[in-house]
């Protein structure tokens, strides 16, 4: 393309990539400068979807809200109402049986699990609570200790010891359904953390909520705030810089623009930034080279039952022997305000391997089987399934093989001259951590601002 045909747009500063973590960067430096958020999608939100259809909602991309920070202040501030899932349960459904995961000993009682199985999930979960106490014991050292420890293991280590399919059978779900990888890929700190959290009460798990209307309300209210600040179908191609200057180009629906700006924040995969950014150091390259995402297939069912089901209260069932391996109830958060509406929402997802094999299918064929396997988990469905949406999805949260999480993050937390990386792989990854890293991105970006005026 001959440079001399490129328009030519300037701003104080850019974000690149409107999902949660550059919309949250994109509203709080609304407030102070002059900012343009460039998106490649023709919607925001990223990682962050949900469909509608009439009571009811699915999430397809991002599944739950849980943890503090940004993400709730944000909610709060534009009055979005969420649904607790605090008093609701999580189960196992096993060779015909579905038992409730919240008690230990119910679970290694009633599970049609053999003696065997039984005894190595008994050492595995005690593994699990054990290494996620150290990880998060008030005593700093004992937890830097623990993670420092974690970070060098593969997943594969919690599993040290068990010998029947059953139960790597079972973990392989846990590991596909919470990061959408399989053990040996991750290091055991992100697995510990994922199924810790999972093996605790919801009740423990802070704000463990469903936002009414899907969590895209939460995105959708930070886009439209933020109005024609936002470029849909903005993709950039290149990100240069010099000390205080950032150049971008991208091709958007004016044709291709050259954009300059004094700062920016790169809200991309770290897979993205890496094809947009040639110029990268070895320290940044290396840092994002070493970050991974899980992979899910997801089916989403919108059902018509009639009255209370023996699922309202559950908010997820692990299924790690049908082809999916769980599914997520998010109509449990509308359950027990007022009469039980009639129909529901349900997700049935796999992750890791078992999404490489549904994968291979067609979309009609991925539907057929779900709903098959769903009829099998819930016979009253049958005749009640009223809309099914399938949805593959390359990124789930991000990931590291072991030893590399702690320099990548590191590296990625540091500005990189006028540049600052944001994104869900700078802490433990999550819709929460992607929108704390967007905007303390955001204030430490407009910090340099104030600094450099002050000079
Ligand atoms: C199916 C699924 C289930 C999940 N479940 C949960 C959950 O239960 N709880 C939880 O906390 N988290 C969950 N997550 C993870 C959560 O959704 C993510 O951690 C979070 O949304 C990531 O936000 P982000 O802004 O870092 O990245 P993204 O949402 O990926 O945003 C990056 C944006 O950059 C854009 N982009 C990419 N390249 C370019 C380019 N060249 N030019 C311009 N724009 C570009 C993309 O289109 C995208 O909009 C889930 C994710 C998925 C997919």
């Amino acid at each position: 393309m001959d440079s001399d045909l490129e328009r030519e747009e300037q701003c104080d500063v850019v974000v690149i990539g409107a999902g949660a973590a550059g919309l949250v960067a994109g509203s709080t430096l609304a407030e102070a400068t002059d900012v343009v958020v460039l998106e490649a999608a023709l919607r925001p939100g990223g990682r962050v979807e949900s469909v509608r259809h009439g009571d009811y909602w699915l999430n397809v991309g991002a599944q739950f809200t849980e943890g503090a920070g940004p993400l709730f202040d944000v909610m709060d501030r534009y009055g979005i109402e969420r649904g607790s899932l605090a008093g609701r349960k999580a189960a196992l459904y096993l060779k015909g049986r579905m038992v409730t995961t919240d008690s230990p000993a119910l679970l290694l009682l009633r599970s049609r699990m053999s003696l065997a199985a039984k005894v190595e999930l008994a050492r595995v979960g005690l593994r699990i609570r054990r290494t996620h106490a150290r990880m998060f014991s008030k005593n700093a050292r004992v937890a830097s200790e623990a993670r420092a420890r974690l970070d060098q293991e593969s997943g594969a280590w919690l599993m040290k010891g068990v010998r029947t399919d059953e139960m790597r059978d079972l973990f392989r779900a846990w590991s596909g359904q919470w990061i959408g990888c399989d053990p040996e890929e991750t290091a055991a700190t992100q697995l510990t953390f994922s199924i810790g959290t999972a093996l605790e009460k919801a009740a423990k798990v802070p704000n463990f909520a469903l936002p009414v209307g899907g969590n895209q309300s939460f995105t959708d209210a930070l886009a439209a705030d933020l109005g024609d600040r936002i470029r849909l179908g903005a993709e950039v191609t290149s990100v240069t810089w010099g000390d205080d200057l950032v150049t971008v180009q991208y091709s958007g629906t004016k044709g291709p623009t050259r954009l300059t700006a004094r700062r920016a924040i790169v809200a991309v995969p770290a897979d993205r930034a890496l094809a947009i950014m040639p110029g990268l150091p070895a320290e940044q390259r290396a840092a994002l080279d070493a970050i991974e995402y899980g992979r899910y297939v997801l089916a989403g069912v919108f059902t018509s039952e009639e009255g209370p089901q023996r699922w309202d209260d559950y908010f997820g069932v692990s299924t790690p022997d049908l082809s999916f391996q769980m599914v997520f109830n998010h109509a449990a958060a509308l359950r027990g305000q007022g009469p039980r509406r009639s129909g529901g929402a349900l997700v049935c997802l796999a992750g890791g391997s078992r999404a490489d094999e549904l994968n291979k299918l067609t979309d009609e064929e991925i539907e057929a089987t779900c709903v098959r396997d769903l009829l099998v988990l819930f016979p009253e469905l049958e005749g009640r399934i009223e809309r099914v949406v399938v949805k593959r999805q390359p990124r789930v949260v991000s990931y590291w093989r072991s030893g590399t999480r702690s320099t990548s993050q590191q590296t990625l937390r540091k500005p990189l001259g006028p540049i600052w990386f944001a994104g869900d792989y700078l802490a433990a990854p999550s819709l929460a951590a992607a929108a704390e890293s967007g905007h303390r991105a955001a204030t430490k970006l407009l910090q340099s601002l104030g600094a450099e005026a002050a000079r």
